[in-house]
Parts: C-alpha cells; structure tokens; sequence
C-alpha cells in the first residue's frame, strides 16, 4: 500500500534507541475514560480519590481548557503524573490537536516529563494515517530521548468525515494504534450536521409509523433513531479488523444520566469496551454498562457448559445454541473473568 511501511518493517522501532513496538494491544480493563481538566487545582486535589474508582483516567488538554490555560494544564498533567501511583489503574492525557500551537510542548512533557507514568495519548482531530505517522516518528524520538523500555500507545478521535472516511487506514498506521473514540460533538459540526449537542439524539431524527388507514386523523407513533449508529457499526469494524479497541466518547447531558446509559448501552452492544466520563456521575453509569449483567453471565456459562466441546447444535430453553452463540457466549465470559480480577465486588456476583 502506498505511504504504508512494508510488513517487514512494521515493527521495527522508528528512532535509533526507542523501544520495541508492541506486538499486540495490551487488553485492560477500560470501562470508562475519566477526563479531568489539570489546570484546574481543585480538580487535580481530587485525583487520588478518583483513581481508584476508574479504570482509566485522563488528562485533558485540548478542548474544554481555556487557550489561556494551557500551559498551567500541561504542568497539571506532568504534576499528577509524578505525584500519584495509578495502580492498575491506566493514565492518559489527551493532547492538543496537531495543526494547534501546543501539541509539540504537549508531546514532549508527555513522554520527556510523564513518559513512566503514561499508558497512553490520546490524539483528537486524527485526519488519515499521515497524522498517525507524524506522531509515531516523532514519539519514538522522544522515547528514546527519555530512555523508555515499553512504548507509549496512541488513541485516536474520529472526529471529522475525513477521519471517518479514512478509519480502516486509521487504525493499521502503527503497532501503537490502541482504540479509537467516537467524537460525536466535532463530528457533528465537521459534518454540518444541524445538532447542538455533546452526543446522544436528536428527538427530530426519527421515524413516523404509517396513517392508520380507518382512521387516518389518529395520532401516529414515532421512533426516535440513534444519530451515531453507522459510526459506531463502521468504527467497530475497523478497530476489530486491526486487533484494536472502539469506545464512545462523550455524553454532554450530564444531567440526563438515563439517556446517558441508553447511549452507552449502545455502544457496549454494538461492540464498544467503554466510554468517556466526563462528571463523576458518569463514572457509575460506565461502570454498570460495560460490565456484563451477572444474568448474562450465568447464562452465557450454563451455554458453554452444555455445549461441551463447543460444536454441533442443542436446545436448551427451547433455543438452539450452536458454535456461533457459544463464540458470543465466551466473549462475555472473557470480559467477565478480565473484570473480576479488577473488582471484587464483580468477582463475586459472576462467581466463575
Ligand atoms: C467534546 C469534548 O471534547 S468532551 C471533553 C472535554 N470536556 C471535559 O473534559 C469536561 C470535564 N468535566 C468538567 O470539567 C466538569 O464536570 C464540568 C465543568 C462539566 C461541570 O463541573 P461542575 O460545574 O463543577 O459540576 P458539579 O458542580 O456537578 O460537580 C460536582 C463535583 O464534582 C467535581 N467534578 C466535576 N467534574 C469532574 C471531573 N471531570 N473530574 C473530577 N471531579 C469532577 C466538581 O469539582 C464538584 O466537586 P465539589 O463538590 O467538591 O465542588
Ligand atoms: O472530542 C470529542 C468530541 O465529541 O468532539
Ligand atoms: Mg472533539
């Protein structure tokens, strides 16, 4: 492919001293990514309170932080990082984007000042494999500047159309491609899409049920349709194809936390491992969504169980269960064993 390095390559590290690229993505429980705004003190007083109920916590630098207040913001992200131990708990930042003024001083106080503590950055506005590119070359350099072992991996917003039209390309540009989130609040505004919101729907996108032709006056039933469906669908197919995580981003209603669970639930079933939280009453909701319901779980068991060896074709509750649900069957239990080695309250209500 052309602009691709060739299979030989694609893990060989790209700076003399950076350390070796992962073969594979490191699988970590990530149910909801916490952003927190560094620059501001009294959040970052809360930090070590918050680490431990979240799987991933981030530092935003980019939109939401005043332009005056980037600096301070960046200084926050090196502070908390130095400060605090994250356990096993994860520690992101998301930087500026990369035509911004501060995204060269973000990269470098990320991996020069916090590059031990850092799992991963997250990169918004990602337009094509170019910009996936420009940020590995330059993240190795600094790597090997800073005499790192593990390399730091990189997240990825699909946030503009091109990004979207690019999104398989996206996720195959480098081994440190580690997900991707769906950013429905730039997305919307790069599509010109007539919305005002931060995420979730729109109660005009919708379908009308047909006239009642006995009574063509009766009120007829309308449905409203999920706006980031085809997004999500198309994202989840390439974060699957190149052995990569697809999560939503964020829900701007902080307020409205039941159609905040509706949206998340969405994206879990459709294939998502987690979501943004933007508030703490979010980091509850994310926790609930992407943890298999201890039901689906018991079920999902007494399924493998039954099916012993995994092929042929059974009735149980009068379903037929065959190879294809016990593969969907083991993917919950798959998640449901990662979670509880992270949450005893979950180990116990799973029971495996
Ligand atoms: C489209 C995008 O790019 S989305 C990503 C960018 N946006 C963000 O990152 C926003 C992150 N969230 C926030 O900054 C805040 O939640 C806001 C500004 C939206 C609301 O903050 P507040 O008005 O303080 O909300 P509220 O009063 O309900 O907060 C309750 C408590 O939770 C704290 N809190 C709120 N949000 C957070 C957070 N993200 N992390 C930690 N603590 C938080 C508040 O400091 C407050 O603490 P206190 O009771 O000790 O005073
Ligand atoms: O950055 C997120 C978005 O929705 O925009
Ligand atoms: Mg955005």
């Amino acid at each position: 492919m052309i602009g691709m390095r060739p299979p030989k390559d694609f893990f060989r590290p790209l700076a003399v001293g950076a350390p070796e690229p992962l073969r594979e993505i490191p699988v970590r429980p990530s149910r909801m990514i916490h952003f927190f705004p560094p620059s501001v003190d009294k959040m970052v007083a809360k930090v070590p309170d918050i680490i431990p109920t979240v799987d991933v916590l981030l530092a935003n630098l980019e939109d939401g932080v005043p332009a005056t207040d980037k600096d301070a913001a960046r200084a926050g992200m090196v502070r908390v990082a130095q400060d605090n131990d994250f356990g096993e708990t994860q520690f992101w930042t998301r930087i500026n984007s990369l035509d911004s003024p501060w995204c060269l001083d973000d990269l470098t106080a990320a991996v020069l000042e916090a590059g031990e503590a850092l799992d991963v950055i997250m990169v918004p506005k990602v337009e094509g494999p170019e910009d996936i590119h420009y940020v590995d070359r330059l993240l190795a350099q600094l790597e090997a500047k800073a005499g790192l072992d593990t390399p730091l991996q990189v997240h990825a917003i699909l946030e503009t159309a091109r990004g979207v039209a690019n999104v398989e390309e996206i996720c195959g540009a480098s081994p440190r491609m580690q997900g991707l989130s769906l950013g429905p609040a730039d997305l919307a505004a790069n599509r010109r899409m007539k919305t005002t919101r931060v995420g979730g729907g729109h109660p005009g996108y919708l379908v009308r049920s047909d006239p009642d032709a006995d009574n063509p006056e009766a009120a007829r039933a309308t449905f409203q349709q999920d706006l980031w469906h085809y997004t999500i669908a198309r994202m989840v197919d390439a974060c699957v194809t190149h052995g990569i995580l697809p999560f939503y981003g964020p829900f701007g209603d902080i307020k409205d936390t039941q159609a905040c669970e509706d949206q998340f639930r969405n994206a879990y079933l459709l294939g998502c491992v987690g979501a943004w939280s933007l508030h703490p009453v979010q980091i509850g909701i994310a926790k609930t969504v992407f943890s298999p319901d201890p039901a689906d779980v018991a079920h999902a068991k007494r399924v493998v169980d039954a099916m012993g060896d995994g092929t042929g074709a059974i009735m149980l509750d009068g379903k037929m269960e065959d190879d294809a649900s016990v593969k969907q069957c083991r993917v919950v239990l798959e998640l449901a064993r990662e979670l509880s080695a992270r949450d005893p309250e979950l180990a116990e209500a799973y029971d495996l």
